[in-house]
């Protein structure tokens, strides 16, 4: 699986890491949402130079341009809730792309621990396109392996299948690199971090980022 992590490179990214992790600045969930927003542009415009791209020409007002355009046919498919401002980023680059929504939760056990339980699934076909997965947390990794198998058996298989995430954990990458296909998917991080707490969450991490952006949830 290609791994790809981007604040490896400084750039303008890293204002927005620094901005999503910073408790005096993450409070405001309006920003908070506009930054996960942001990172999605950005993580587009990276992922976007693994597609295929062919020749066409434009009339312009004065003549004709050649410019090479992607071909791909994309679906941008994302975990509820702390997905939906990350996944509108993907969406205003490419604003043609199809969509697919799935919900999935901890449903903690009485001994502390927790499986992830996958419910609702709104999708189309996936058979032979790229799919873009984008979820902000990649913490144990098991959200984003279960909700691809779910998304696969739904709607069939992409050709190649692009997970994306701001903060993921070391066990996160290691995880999804041993449950998902090897050949066809990649993995894009903004960052990596190098530990979990006992109830997985990533340190130093961000926090809850579905409540950062939403509100505490019951
Ligand atoms: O890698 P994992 O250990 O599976 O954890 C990552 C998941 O946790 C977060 O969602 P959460 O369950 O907090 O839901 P929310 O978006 O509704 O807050 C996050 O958005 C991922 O979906
Ligand atoms: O650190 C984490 C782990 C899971 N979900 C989050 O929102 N944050
Ligand atoms: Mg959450």
């Amino acid at each position: 699986m290609e791994i790809n992590i981007l604040n490896r490179q400084n750039t303008v990214l890293n204002k927005f890491i620094a901005e999503i992790r910073d408790r005096r600045i993450q409070c405001d969930s309006m920003r908070f949402r506009r930054n996960l927003e942001r990172i999605g542009e950005l993580m587009a415009y990276e992922i976007s130079k693994r597609f295929r791209y062919t020749p066409r020409t434009v009339e312009t007002p004065l003549g004709e341009a050649e410019v090479e355009l992607y071909d791909n046919e994309i679906v941008i498919a994302t975990i509820l809730r702390a997905g939906l401002p990350f996944h509108q980023g993907f969406l205003n680059y490419f604003d043609d792309a199809q969509n697919a929504f799935v919900s999935a939760y901890r449903k903690s056990k009485k001994d502390g621990t927790f499986t992830v339980k996958v419910e609702y699934i709104s999708c189309g076909s996936l058979e032979g396109k790229t799919m873009l997965l984008v979820d902000p947390m990649l913490a144990t990794g098991s959200s984003a392996a279960l909700v691809y198998e779910a998304l696969v058996e739904k709607g069939g298989m992409p050709a190649h299948t692009h997970v994306a995430s701001i903060i993921g954990s070391e066990q996160g990458v290691d995880y999804v690199q041993r449950h998902m296909p090897h050949a066809t998917t990649s993995l894009w991080c903004a960052a990596v971090d190098e530990e979990l707490t006992s109830r997985s969450y990533i340190v130093p991490g961000i926090g809850d980022a579905g409540d950062l952006a939403y509100g505490e949830k019951l």
